[in-house]
């Protein structure tokens, strides 16, 4: 796996000055240049994307204490992508899978699946989006399945919720299980199942509405290493037979290692972003090709890794210079600053 760090490309010549606020006086500009002055502008985060989050903030009071847990986060899904969460323990991961499932609500920012708009939803719809738009599945295996009930009956309940007709119940709840390998395991109970099992058919659970985006929150952390790989392939089976788009969070770098993006998540905002692709060799032989990208939000802020920082000692004020096809940083002056 080869890594690297690629600035976003400079622009080809410095930006033009600024134009005057718009007016709509005789001597203001044109209808006509109004308009294309409103096109030219950043379309917004994730504009055509199946998920959108645009500077996303979720502040949390804990005994009278502030917490940012998301601090601007910006992140956009395609239909149809497979994409991992990374990040340290406290970084927003699991806050940020609360807000897409609907259960929590952003103290400020936009957020949008679908055609749903997560901020401004009633609590009526709020219950339709959980109910047809997402499905869920928890880190803990316990979690995610009634006890006493069956698999196939844990599959038929969202199901039967919705109003789903008996006939199409069973017919999706045996080809849900099948899918995901878990056939044989239709009449029994949770606690007559292994783990990987039960998260197989949790994930069963998950799509039985035919939910449009799979979020699934550390499915592989209560799991040994062969049965997470188990779990991991019954999830990308999902996204590639199904067209489901998931948004998977994990520690795990079996998982992150083998979707095609891989997000990180830092201090609540998106930092880097890794893309893997593969590539054919002349002799044939396929490689993965993985790229890390830092990521430059709407307003051009980009976080430099850590590692960069530390090696050369940037704190405080930097240089920022625009080169042929780059943009430089360096060292600036500490004064004031240490
Ligand atoms: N309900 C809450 N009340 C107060 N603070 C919270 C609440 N939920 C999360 N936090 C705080 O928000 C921050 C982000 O938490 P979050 O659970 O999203 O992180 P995470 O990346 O999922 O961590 P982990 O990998 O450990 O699960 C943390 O500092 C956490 O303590």
């Amino acid at each position: 796996m080869t890594g690297r760090h690629a600035a976003p490309s400079a622009p080809e010549a410095p930006p033009p000055p600024p134009e005057k606020e718009p007016t709509m006086t005789t001597t203001g500009p044109t209808l006509t240049a109004l308009e294309e002055r409103a096109r030219a502008r950043p379309a917004p985060v994730g504009e055509g994307a199946l998920v959108a989050c645009e500077q996303l903030v979720r502040i949390y009071q804990s005994e009278g204490v502030e917490v940012q847990a998301l601090q601007g986060l910006d992140l956009a899904v395609a239909t149809g992508e497979l994409v991992a969460v990374v990040g340290a323990s406290g970084s927003g991961k699991s806050t940020l899978l609360a807000i897409l499932s609907g259960l929590d609500v952003p103290t400020a920012g936009r957020v949008r699946v679908g055609p749903w708009d997560l901020m401004t939803m009633t609590p009526r719809e709020r219950v339709a989006y959980r109910r047809s738009m997402v499905g869920f599945v928890w880190q803990q295996t316990a979690r995610n399945l009634v006890p006493y009930l069956s698999a196939q009956e844990n599959v038929a309940l969202p199901m039967a919720l919705a109003g789903v007709p008996r006939r199409e119940r069973r017919t999706r709840t045996a080809e849900l299980l099948d899918v995901l390998g878990v056939g044989y395991c239709a009449g029994r109970r949770p606690h007559e199942t292994s783990g990987g099992e039960q998260q197989r058919v949790a994930i069963a659970v998950a799509l039985a509405n035919r939910p449009r985006l799979l979020l699934a929150d550390e499915p592989t952390g209560e799991l040994d290493t062969a049965t997470s790989a188990d779990v991991l392939g019954a999830v990308r089976a999902v996204n590639a037979e199904l067209g489901t788009t998931v948004v998977v969070v994990t520690h795990d770098s079996a998982v992150s290692e083998h979707v095609s993006r891989t997000v990180a998540i830092r201090d609540g905002r998106t930092s880097t972003e890794v893309l893997r692709r593969t590539t054919t060799h002349d002799d044939g032989s396929e490689h993965v090709v993985a790229e890390e990208y830092a990521v430059l939000d709407r307003a051009g802020r980009v976080q430099l890794p850590r590692e960069y920082r530390d090696t050369l000692d940037l704190v405080g004020r930097v240089r920022l210079t625009l080169e042929d096809s780059h943009v430089a940083v360096r060292r600036g002056t500490t004064e004031g600053h240490r």
